[in-house]
């Protein structure tokens, strides 16, 4: 039985098949819109009801999507239960059940907006990721109406 692509297909492709792949977590935590470069009456103006002292606070859910050629030998480009032990350090042990602003160093200087929420996660990825996987992708949904995409540009 052969185990791997014939290689009369592979040269036609011109190399090992490339594929996008994707895994998902959800992570609770609560913030609040707050910019230190900003007075508090322009906070109040442009944040509003997300400027409350008290904070609020989102059911996130982030996908997070990596390019790769697959590995003849294993048919994957990364194992997910790898990509689920990267995910877990850069993403639910940072910030499941935290309070952004207070318990994560990042954003004590950085307004915790789900823009900024997917550079952190990109930028905390991209530091452990073997240099065969390509991060391709953070995409955050805040709420099921309030969705970001980061692709390192
Ligand atoms: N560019 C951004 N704008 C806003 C962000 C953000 O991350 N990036 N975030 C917020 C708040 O966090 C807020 O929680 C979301 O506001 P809103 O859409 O009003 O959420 P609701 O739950 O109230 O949505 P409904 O439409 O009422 O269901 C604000 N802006
Ligand atoms: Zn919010």
């Amino acid at each position: 039985m052969m185990m791997t692509e014939p290689k009369a297909k592979q040269a036609k492709r011109g190399g090992a098949p490339v594929c996008y792949i994707s895994r998902v977590e959800s992570f609770s935590a609560c913030h609040r819109l707050h910019s230190i470069h900003l007075s508090d009456e322009e906070n109040k103006r442009i944040f509003g009801k997300c400027n409350n002292p008290n904070g609020h606070g989102h059911n996130y859910k982030v996908e997070v999507t990596l390019r790769g050629s697959v590995d003849p030998k294993t048919g994957m480009v990364i194992n997910l239960v790898d990509l689920k032990q990267y995910m877990k350090k850069a993403i639910m042990d940072t910030m499941d059940h935290k309070h952004l602003d207070l318990d994560v160093p990042y954003f004590k200087h950085v307004v915790s907006t789900t823009e900024n929420v997917a550079v952190f996660i990109w930028d905390q990825l991209q530091e452990m990721l073997p240099d065969n996987a390509q991060l391709h992708e953070v995409k955050v949904h805040e709420t099921d109406k309030n969705v970001v995409v980061y692709r390192g540009e």
